[in-house]
């Protein structure tokens, strides 16, 4: 991941190491990962856990909880907050998603803001940039900007976002990156330790997230019907897991529900003839094999429940607040 070579000929300021020494001598804290819908929040966070930890799709708005990606590195312990895209609420589900945005970055350590570098700096941008800015009124919370996805643009337009970035006049520092590739991830990380606050570590050292296994079981679920389904369908779906068992050392059987708004909705996901569940549940199925290590027999039903995006209790018990 050594990218000396082609980083744009942007000076960042070398980071500022810290205060003395202090006891104890680890570094740990939260850091918030703020940024439009699709900009690959959740891409970055799994590749600096380097785990699958939370679900991507290209479709916007995939992530709907906060999920904690945690990383520790020698006597530093990053924990990374993987936040939903910034976006106007429309219902219980976004009100919430963005309610739990706010709060994850009024209580974070650092805020990074990642910039979708194929799409440029846009307005969205610029008003997320103004809340972080806010958030960080006195210099309470450092803010670092991520320019993601840096692979898929030429140097030229690189440099020309970098410079937008860098006129949002929220952070010191910009890094160009592509969490696809691994490109520029390394400095960034390096840079984030930096700045975490001296203090204990918050969770053991091999722990990689603090998400149930049932709601990461059925964030797989639905990955794989993201992949698959179109328009609002891929919006109006939601996974729970009911039960996880494991009769035997090498089987384990998972029953879920994958909900939906309308019957038009359920004839979709089912497909004709069973065909698009069958090809979900056959592709889940994989994943849960890999997470799990054994051998799944997953018991999948559609299920429909009219707004469940409007329904508070539902949502409670999806554990989404
Ligand atoms: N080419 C390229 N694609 C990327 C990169 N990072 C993420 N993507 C893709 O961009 C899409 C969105 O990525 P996510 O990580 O789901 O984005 P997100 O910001 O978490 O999205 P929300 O859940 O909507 O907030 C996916 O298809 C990713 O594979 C990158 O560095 N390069």
């Amino acid at each position: 991941m050594d990218d000396e070579d082609d980083l744009p000929g942007i000076e960042l300021p070398v980071p500022d190491p810290g205060e003395p020494l202090a006891t104890p001598d680890t570094r740990s804290g939260f850091v918030a990962l703020a940024g439009r819908p699709n900009a690959g929040k959740s891409t970055l966070t799994n590749a600096l856990v380097g785990a699958k930890i939370a679900i991507t799709s290209d479709k916007p708005q995939t992530t709907r909880r906060a999920i904690r990606g945690v990383l520790t590195r020698g006597d530093a312990q990053l924990v990374l907050v993987d936040l939903p895209g910034v976006q106007r609420p429309l219902d219980s589900l976004t009100g919430r998603m963005q309610r739990r945005v706010q709060s994850e970055v009024r209580e974070a350590d650092v805020a990074l803001l990642v910039l979708n570098g194929e799409e440029g700096v846009g307005p969205g941008d610029r008003w997320i940039a103004r809340q972080l800015a806010d958030a960080s009124a006195g210099g309470r919370l450092p803010v670092v900007i991520a320019v993601n996805k840096v692979d898929r643009i030429d140097r030229e337009r690189t440099i020309r976002t970098l410079m937008a970035a860098s006129e949002l006049d929220v952070a010191e520092d910009v890094f160009p990156i592509s969490a696809r590739t691994g490109k520029g991830v390394d400095a960034l990380l390096d840079h984030l330790v930096q700045l975490l606050p001296r203090g204990p570590f918050y969770f053991p050292e091999d722990e990689r997230t603090d998400q149930p296994r049932h709601v990461l079981l059925a964030e797989l679920i639905r990955e794989q019907v993201l992949r698959r389904t179109f328009q609002e369908v891929p919006h109006a779906v939601e996974v729970a897991v009911e039960e996880v068992e494991r009769p035997k050392d090498d089987l384990h059987v998972v029953v879920a529900n994958a909900w939906v708004e309308t019957p038009s909705q359920k004839g979709i996901l089912i497909g004709a003839g069973g065909k698009m569940i069958r090809n979900v549940g056959t592709a889940a199925r994989k994943e849960l094999e890999r997470e799990l290590g054994t051998r799944v027999h997953l018991d999948l039903q559609v299920k429909v429940r009219r707004n469940w995006r409007s329904d508070e209790t539902l949502l409670d018990r999806l554990e989404i607040d």
